[in-house]
């Protein structure tokens, strides 16, 4: 569904990201760790066409992303670290609005069971959205990628500043994604979260991809050792 080939960005003289390869099937989860700068939101940005590769290919569904990238972000839903929505709107107002700009219209019922179903309360459903905290307006944005119905999911440190309940919550949130055959790509610094509810993980430092594991082959502690011996160690 996701796929880098020699994938390769620069800024000026800087190499943000040197010949990635990586492929997120349907129904994989794909966390992305590394420390700041290592290239991991440079990715997504790829994937999402907001940023044109100096080399290689960004494909979604196949579809080349340089080439045709309107067409490759109507497979892709995506959640920032901090989704924006409009604070005079309410949560309903708000999933209607963007929605709607995709060009698939729902019922009010359908709405309202899409903001339930990524754990809005009732309560706050018809409430401003600046009355929200941040998990909240974090749970609009999984309603506004629900919504879209696209075949892959893509996440920048989506749980950063959520707390332990909403962390989890959202890692629940991304099984279901799974369980539906979708792909999901998360930047995060989150390892004990990434552990948890990723099939896969990889390792990123000064934009290459130092290793991909098997999710389910380490524990906590193992990722961590193995995260800590990437980051001392010379390139
Ligand atoms: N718009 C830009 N202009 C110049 N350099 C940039 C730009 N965006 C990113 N970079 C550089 O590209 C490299 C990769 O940045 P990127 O944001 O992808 O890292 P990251 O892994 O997402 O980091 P973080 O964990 O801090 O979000 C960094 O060296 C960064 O300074």
């Amino acid at each position: 569904m996701l796929q880098a080939i020699a994938l390769t960005c620069t800024f000026g003289q800087h190499t943000a990201l040197h010949a990635l390869d990586l492929e997120v099937g349907k129904g994989e989860i794909c966390c992305l760790l590394g420390p700041n700068g290592a290239g991991k939101t440079t990715t997504l940005n790829c994937f999402l066409g907001f940023l044109q590769p100096a080399g290689g290919t960004a494909l979604v569904n196949g579809i080349n992303v340089a080439q045709h990238r309107q067409e490759a972000r109507r497979h892709l839903a995506y959640i920032p670290e901090t989704v924006m929505l409009y604070p005079y709107l309410s949560g309903l107002e708000n999933l209607q609005f963007f929605n709607a700009l995709t060009g698939r219209e729902l019922s009010k019922e359908q709405y309202i069971q899409l903001l339930l179903d990524a754990g809005l309360q009732q309560a706050a459903i018809h409430r401003r959205v600046q009355t929200y905290s941040k998990g909240m307006r974090q749970k609009v944005g999984i309603a506004i990628a629900t919504a879209k119905n696209a075949g892959a999911l893509l996440l920048d440190e989506p749980t950063s500043g959520l707390d332990p309940r909403a962390s989890n919550e959202f890692s629940d949130l991304l099984r279901r994604f799974s369980n539906e055959g979708r792909a999901v790509l998360m930047a995060t610094h989150d390892l004990y979260r990434a552990r948890e509810v990723a099939t896969r993980i990889g390792i990123m430092k000064e934009g290459r991809l130092l290793t991909m594991m098997d999710a389910a082959a380490v524990d906590h502690y193992a990722l961590e050792s193995i995260y800590m011996e990437h980051m001392t160690a010379e390139l």
